[in-house]
């Protein structure tokens, strides 16, 4: 575990909550100090989406409590809202807006001066070749162009938390590097991360914590030298693998190239 001795950015106490008939957090306690990078893994399902939307503010009908820079969430003060950044995973972008024009908007909501926005954004634009396409419509950009905008949108206000989901998705690998480099001078500077993803060698190199929820109960909480301690030695993958019960890959794999095939057992 990184040391306790940081500000505390995020304290989840008992959190839980029930959707649907189901537990999908049960009972989740961890506190999240300035300038971690937490590696925020987990099966499908496992409850990792809905964790972030509680902190986000979007989802009030759990149990427990969450404080975010010191304050509890559900005292009415949405303030430290405008401290946070958010990549969605499958991001609703207007596809109808210029790049411009909904970076505009995006920091509108921030509370940040049109002018400010404007030179920020054409600047953070250009720093991924993509000045030339400031006033172009989202709808024709490709996969990777939109993530681009998504992850300027989240930064434009500089805020001390970020939350990324599935951040990477689509882009290609200089730009991967670029990003990589980003979070980790944004967390020296204190900048406080949670990046969930699936892919797990990056989560491996990029986080200096991990969690890892199962079943919306934490599995494994500490740096992936500590995990790799605790279990046997391997990849974040071989530990996720084995932490999480699973060892059937081949099996499944099997029985669906079977099936692919029209149920013949050999080809
Ligand atoms: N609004 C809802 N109503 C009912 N069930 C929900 C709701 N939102 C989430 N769930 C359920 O909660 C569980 C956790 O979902 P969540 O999206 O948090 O998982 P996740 O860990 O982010 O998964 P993934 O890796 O697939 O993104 C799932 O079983 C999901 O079906």
């Amino acid at each position: 575990m990184i040391e306790n001795t940081y500000e505390k950015i995020v304290s989840l106490k008992e959190l839980s909550i029930h959707l649907g008939g189901k537990m999908v957090l049960n009972r989740i306690s961890l506190d999240v100090y300035r300038g971690q990078i937490i590696g925020y893994i987990g099966p499908n399902g496992a409850g990792k989406s809905t964790t972030v939307k509680i902190m986000l503010g979007l989802m009030d009908a759990y149990q427990g409590d969450v404080e975010i820079f010191g304050k509890d969430i559900a005292s009415g003060d949405h303030t430290y809202k405008r401290r946070i950044g958010y990549v969605p995973e499958n991001a609703e972008i207007y596809d109808n807006l210029t790049a411009q024009e909904y970076l505009t908007f995006v920091g509108q909501l921030y509370g940040m001066e049109e002018r400010e926005i404007e030179n920020k954004a054409r600047k953070l634009m250009a720093q991924f070749d993509m000045e030339n396409v400031f006033h172009t419509r989202i709808s024709s950009f490709s996969k990777g162009m939109r993530q681009k905008v998504l992850i300027i949108s989240s930064l434009l206000h500089d805020p001390d938390l970020l939350f990324l989901d599935e951040p990477l998705n689509g882009l290609d690998a200089n730009s991967v590097m670029i990003i990589k480099e980003i979070l980790a001078q944004l967390a020296a500077q204190g900048k406080t991360i949670f990046y969930s993803s699936h892919i797990m060698d990056v989560v491996e190199k990029i986080s200096n914590r991990i969690i890892l929820l199962a079943e919306g109960e934490i599995v494994a909480d500490g740096s992936f030298s500590e995990l790799q301690k605790k279990n046997t030695e391997g990849t974040l993958e071989e530990i996720f693998n084995q932490l999480t019960g699973f060892n059937e890959h081949k099996e499944i794999a099997g029985e669906f190239v079977r099936i692919v095939n029209g149920g013949k057992r050999d080809g």
